[in-house]
């Protein structure tokens, strides 16, 4: 059956562990393989995409392989999904897709011949998160038995890191003003009542209080407030409430005097750039355990 990522609570915890191997496998290899050699991939992507989209297209090259560019509307015609995917499948081994609308996303999955990955949609950005999660299992093996505080009003990356807390059965803390919980089946499929591992807070000390992994996302422009900032912005001084050698990595773009300041930025707990580095084997290492576990068996019909 072909496999696909569209959001992290489809994978085990068994698999993502595996992806990881994979990746460390893939570093431990001076000379990349051309493992891709003769494969094609469609990217999905809008203009101004950057990081995401350099590193599939970077990634997929190095491996040999080749992409093919399309504007994230190309999904958006009239014609059916499992159209698309049915006729792609014939000169394509993958979808790799930006695209708002995840259920629209996971319908193209459905009916897909070739594996389809989740690239960003409003509700999750799983390739994100995979990467980050790798990038501190470097740092603290101990990654699993650490506490995760999202700062912030629910956005995909925050569901996102909601998701793996679920299946890599994290301790996860989501603060922000009340109100902005996670709404239930918004970032799970279960009843958030039923989530494992979500506590929410409103007091950002608290939640600060002992942790180890601090994550934010941009804020919308409703919460680009000195209030909220007084809140709920991340700051050096806040930081110290963290156990030593807590990590921040605010997810980018992030912007300084809103969801996080200068001096947080600046302060040695910050490793958002270096956590990034890891972003292209990890995504790399995506594509080569789906494709292994996907083909168009027998070609399309
Ligand atoms: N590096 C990235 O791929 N950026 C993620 C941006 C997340 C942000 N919440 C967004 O939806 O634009």
């Amino acid at each position: 059956m072909t496999k696909h990522l569209i959001n992290l609570y489809d994978w085990t915890a068994d698999e993502i562990e595996a992806l990881f191997e994979s990746a460390d496998r893939l570093r431990s290899r001076p000379k990349r393989e051309r493992m891709l050699e003769g494969r094609t991939f469609l990217l999905f992507f809008p203009e101004s995409s950057l990081r995401t989209r350099l590193t599939f297209e970077r990634g997929i090259r190095e491996l040999g392989g080749d992409c093919v560019m399309f504007p994230p509307s190309t999904l958006d015609k009239r014609e059916e999904l499992r159209d698309v995917a049915g006729y792609a499948a014939n000169w394509a081994d993958g979808l790799i897709v930006r695209h708002a609308d995840e259920p629209r996303l996971r319908e193209l999955a459905e009916s897909s011949p070739i594996p389809v990955v989740n690239a960003m949609t409003s509700l999750s950005h799983p390739c994100e998160i995979l990467a980050d999660l790798y990038a501190l299992k470097q740092r603290r093996p101990d990654y699993r038995n650490l506490i995760y505080v999202y700062v912030g009003p629910m956005s995909n990356i925050g569901r996102s890191w909601a998701n793996a807390a679920q299946v890599m059965n994290l301790e996860f803390r989501h603060v922000c003003a009340e109100g902005y919980e996670l709404e239930p089946g918004e970032a799970y499929p279960n009843d958030v009542a039923t989530l494992r591992n979500y506590n929410f807070y409103t007091d950002i000390e608290q939640a600060l209080n002992g942790s180890d992994v601090i994550l934010t996302d941009s804020l919308p422009d409703d919460l680009r407030t000195p209030d909220y900032a007084g809140k709920y912005q991340v700051t050096a001084e806040r930081l110290r409430l963290a156990n030593p050698g807590a990590l921040l990595n605010p997810c980018p773009p992030f912007y300084r005097g809103e969801e996080v300041s200068d001096d947080a930025i600046e302060s040695e707990q910050f490793v958002g750039y270096a956590f990034k580095r890891y972003l292209l084997t990890v995504q790399q290492a995506i594509i080569l355990s789906l494709q292994q576990t996907g083909k168009k068996e027998g070609g399309a019909k």
